[in-house]
């Protein structure tokens, strides 16, 4: 999916407006919407086209071409997004998540990790 139709105004909020409307499709008719098709056809599928939108995102990363490594991160957050309705978990506990780990540097954080 291409086009962002007003790029100066889209900010990070577009996040969960789109999870809202994920939500609205569980129990959808999958003929009209490609979201209530993923929910029926269930989280295999859905896990398995998060995959598939990762790898895309990590070989245009590797091309380098700004754009579609742009495109192909807006197909990964959406399928992320269908993948965390499915699991029932909401945006907001992967915001508290990120938001209870700043100040935390990443290498601080593995060091405090019990050991195996
Ligand atoms: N952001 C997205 C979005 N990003 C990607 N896609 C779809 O993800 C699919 C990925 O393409 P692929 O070729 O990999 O998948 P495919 O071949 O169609 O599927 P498979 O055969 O692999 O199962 C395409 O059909 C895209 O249209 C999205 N579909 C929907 N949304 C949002 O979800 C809203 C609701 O959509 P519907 O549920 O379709 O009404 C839309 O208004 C958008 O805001």
């Amino acid at each position: 999916m291409t086009g962002v139709p007003d790029a100066a105004a889209a900010d990070a909020r577009v996040l969960d407006r789109l999870f809202a409307v994920i939500r609205s499709r569980q129990g959808a008719d999958p003929a009209t919407s490609y979201t209530a098709k993923l929910f029926a056809r269930g989280r295999p599928k859905i896990a398995q086209k998060l995959g598939e939108e990762a790898v895309e995102t990590v070989i245009e990363a590797m091309r380098g071409d700004k754009a579609a490594i742009a495109s192909e991160s807006a197909d990964l957050l959406y399928h992320l997004l269908v993948l965390w309705a499915d699991a029932g978990v909401a945006p907001a506990a992967v915001w508290a998540a990120l938001a209870g780990r700043e100040g935390i540097g990443g290498l601080a954080e593995k060091a405090s990790r019990p050991t195996e």
